[in-house]
């Protein structure tokens, strides 16, 4: 060990392996402890879509603001259309040719639609009855001014952005996402292919993070720490080298640039993740081994982006209620993901262990299951809770 290796203040595991590891729950302190949600802005509907509403939004006033056509047509008295019929057409004194979305005139309360009219010379017949109100969309039918449009935290939806325009909104406050950086810390090894960029950035998607560049390093300490401190994100999530070879220079980069406050964690994928900061920023080691990086995603780094989008901070994934098909064996001292697969009669049928590496495992699973560092594992026809690979809380 050199010298300048020996003053960095943390615990290098290179050639050494880990000496202990942190619970999970460690992790989700450290994150609920140092990433908060963004400050709301007001920004214009335009910007808006997919971001949370940092307030409750009531209407301005009234939508629609007085009664109005909802087809296209005559707007009419309904009493003066009482027993016509196509062998009784009665002719129409006082109508009014409307388009759908035309203030009805006075006197109207009703709009009959050109199929039900016909014309005969100057003169409008009707050939069918209405009734009052028909064809008509009332003041206020959509809001009321002053009631409830959309709540505090709604993740706004396409159709969102044109109501709160309805309900006389220019402009809202959302909390807006937090940009992730996402770095491939030295890349796949021995000319395998690149697997973690597009997955990763589809997770930080999922959970309210939008993802600039994914960045290509090399596996050296100096380029590492020079990338952990440049300003422009909320987040930073590295994605390998942080096991216990020489080459594992994430952990000691992130100790160079700032601080490395966690590294190894008791689950099983993902134990060599890590967690800190570089210029005020979060930053989390991911394993580069694709299982174990998806695994730290979604027990670890994926809490970070929930929390800085304003999302809950919860695993987002859907929970089935289940029982196991099979025994499962599980490392005391450790948290175990079980990639798990329903079988027809719903029973949990293990695909994997969880050391197996790689991702054809995950995508051959319907979800995984978590089995406790208290527990030793759980028998065939146990009660067991699966998160789904498929299905998610939020949209
Ligand atoms: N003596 C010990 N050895 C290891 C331990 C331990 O506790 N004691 N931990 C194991 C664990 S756990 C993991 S995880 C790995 C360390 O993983 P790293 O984060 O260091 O991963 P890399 O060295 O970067 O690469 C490992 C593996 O992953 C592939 N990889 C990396 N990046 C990518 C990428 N962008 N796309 C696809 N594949 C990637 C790489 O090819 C390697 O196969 O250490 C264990 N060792
Ligand atoms: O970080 Mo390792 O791949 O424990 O699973």
């Amino acid at each position: 060990m050199t010298a300048r290796e020996a003053a960095l203040p943390f615990h290098d595991v290179r050639g050494r392996g880990f000496s202990r590891r942190s619970p999970l729950t460690d992790g989700w302190e450290w994150i609920d402890n140092r990433v908060v949600a963004p400050a709301a802005r007001v920004l214009p509907l335009a910007d808006c879509a997919g971001l949370r509403l940092a307030d409750a939004i009531t209407a301005v006033g009234d939508w629609p603001p007085a009664d109005r056509a909802a087809l296209d047509g005559y707007a009419v008295a309904a009493a003066d259309t009482l027993g016509a019929g196509s062998y009784n057409p009665v002719p129409l004194t006082a109508a009014v040719a409307v388009s759908v979305g035309d203030a009805l005139p006075p006197g109207c309360d009703a709009v009959i639609p050109y199929e039900a009219a016909q014309a005969v010379g100057p003169f409008i017949e009707a050939i069918d009855a209405v009734a009052p109100g028909s064809g008509v969309e009332r003041r206020a039918a959509w809001a009321a001014g002053g009631s409830p449009l959309l709540p505090a935290g709604r993740r706004l939806r396409p159709a969102d952005l044109g109501l709160l325009a309805s309900g006389g909104h220019h402009s809202v406050p959302v909390l807006p996402a937090p940009r992730v950086r996402i770095l491939l810390a030295g890349g796949a090894k021995a000319g395998a292919p690149e697997q973690l960029g597009a997955m990763l950035a589809a997770l930080v998607g999922r959970d309210g993070g939008v993802v600039g560049a994914v960045g290509n390093l090399p596996a050296n300490l100096d380029a590492l720490a020079e990338a952990y401190v440049l300003p422009g994100a909320d987040l930073i999530l590295s994605a390998g080298r942080t096991g216990t070879g020489p080459d594992d220079v994430a952990p000691p980069a992130l100790a160079r640039a700032g601080s490395l406050d966690l590294h190894g964690i008791a689950m099983r994928p993902g134990g060599s993740a890590g967690l800190g900061r570089a210029g005020g920023t979060p930053v989390l080691l991911l394993p580069g081994e694709p299982m174990a990086a998806l695994a730290a995603y979604e027990l670890l780094a994926g809490r970070a982006v929930r929390r800085a989008a304003g999302l809950p901070a919860d695993l987002p994934h859907a929970t089935v209620q289940a029982v196991t098909a099979r025994k499962l064996v599980s490392e005391i001292g450790c948290l175990d993901l079980h990639r798990v697969r329903m079988d027809e009669e719903g029973r949990l049928e293990p695909v994997a262990s969880p050391g197996w590496p790689g991702l054809a495992a995950a995508a051959r699973a319907d979800g995984f299951v978590l089995i406790g560092a208290d527990s030793e594992g759980v028998p065939d026809g146990a009660p067991i809770t699966m998160y789904s690979f498929t299905k998610y809380r939020f949209a």
